[in-house]
């Protein structure tokens, strides 16, 4: 997508693979400044504190700091041993583990001294798979908002929770890549922004959504419900860090509210992922999906900017308070519309697929696989 009308990714590679240049994350909406990151320690540290975060993203970056360590030592132990730190560094998005194995499963069978061009070669074929999953996921969705355009004729209202566009993939997004699409395409649109506390990542979405012109209003997470109750609201679109093959899904932490008004107030509630977020070896996500709890400062802070425009970070809560904060939920596939993918629109699993000996077509998720 474009920054001040340049067109712009999230990551890319330089120097033949030796380094990867990201945008700090950290910075916006603020600064808009990019950071290079030249060793994988560098990259698993842009992960942990969100320089770059978004599961597509953090998969992508965990990729490429593969490659960096395959650059430093293309040796099994040392080469297994990054890739372990580099894919645990925050356990809740399928996406990082799924890249970092694919990675290896690629690296380990070649001979060390052929390791680096061909971690480059994968990472940046990767790279561009993203942006090519995104696209499609744009486009999947935009006839979801097409056809609630034709029966509304006026803009459609949608809400989405935390950052789900181009800053959390390589490009376009996956929550915002529909909406883009529609806007792109003359579908009138307007876009409810969680703030998303306690990171605020609506704020990058707001960001994001004001460099393309598309309109938008930033609200508080609590008031998503009451907009609901309004009729403001025509649909919601969410991402998803992590999808288990019945269809649950856990994404930031505030996604299972929005869920549950959605359902009461019959809003249309979709998630917009590709398939690699499925981890199909889990079912029931809110017992096996693991919930990244990340530090009480989070909650009790707040980040801005101060009078003399430089971010910082002001304490919220009397010194000594003590906070919970969990980065993600989980909701159940009974609360979703469908899942938005590369392959089109995929639904929760129907009865019709639970009949003995179903071989229903259906577009349930196990059609997916
Ligand atoms: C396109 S997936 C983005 C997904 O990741 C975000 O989490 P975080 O900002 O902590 O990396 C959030 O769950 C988004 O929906």
């Amino acid at each position: 997508m474009k920054v001040n009308g340049i067109p712009t990714r999230t990551i890319r590679a330089l120097d033949d693979g030796t380094a990867v240049e990201i945008i700090d994350q950290t910075l916006l909406p603020y600064r808009f400044e990019k950071r290079v990151l030249s060793d994988w320690r560098d990259c698993v540290e842009a992960i942990d504190v969100m320089r770059v975060r978004g599961a597509p993203l953090i998969g992508i970056t965990g990729a490429w700091a593969v490659v960096l360590a395959t650059k430093e030592n293309p040796e099994n132990a040392a080469l297994i041993k990054a890739a372990e730190q580099i894919q645990n560094v925050r356990p809740t998005a399928v996406n990082l583990s799924w890249a970092v194995q694919r990675m290896l499963a690629a690296l380990l069978p070649r001979d060390p001294s052929l390791r680096f061009p061909a971690a480059v070669k994968l990472a940046e074929a990767m790279t561009q798979e993203d942006v090519m999953l995104s696209r499609a996921i744009g486009d999947a969705g935009y006839g979801l908002i097409a056809e609630l355009y034709r029966k509304l004729r006026r803009p459609v209202n949608i809400l989405t929770h935390c950052n789900a566009g181009w800053l959390a993939t390589v490009d376009y997004g996956t929550a915002l890549a529909p909406i883009y699409f529609a806007f792109e395409r003359g579908t009138p649109v307007h876009v409810w922004v969680d703030e998303t506390r306690p990171r605020n990542q609506g704020l990058l979405t707001a960001w994001e959504l004001g460099q393309q012109g598309v309109p938008h209003t930033i609200i508080a997470d609590n008031a998503g419900g009451e907009l609901m109750q309004k009729g403001a609201v025509d649909m919601v679109i969410v991402g998803a860090d992590r999808i288990t093959r019945r269809g649950d899904v856990a994404n930031k932490i505030g996604t299972y509210l929005k869920a549950l008004a959605a359902k009461d107030n019959e809003i249309p509630f979709y998630v917009a992922a590709p398939s690699s977020t499925i981890d199909w070896k889990l079912n029931d996500g809110k017992r096996e999906i693991p919930i990244e709890n990340r530090s009480a400062s989070e909650v009790l802070s707040l980040r801005g900017i101060d009078r003399s425009g430089e971010v910082a970070t002001v304490q919220l809560a009397s010194p000594n308070e003590s906070a919970a904060n969990p980065a993600f939920d989980v909701t159940h596939n009974r609360f979703i519309t469908g899942i938005i993918t590369e392959r089109g629109v995929f639904f929760a699993h129907q009865p019709c697929c639970s009949l003995p000996g179903s071989d229903c077509k259906c577009r349930t998720l196990r059609n997916l696989r």
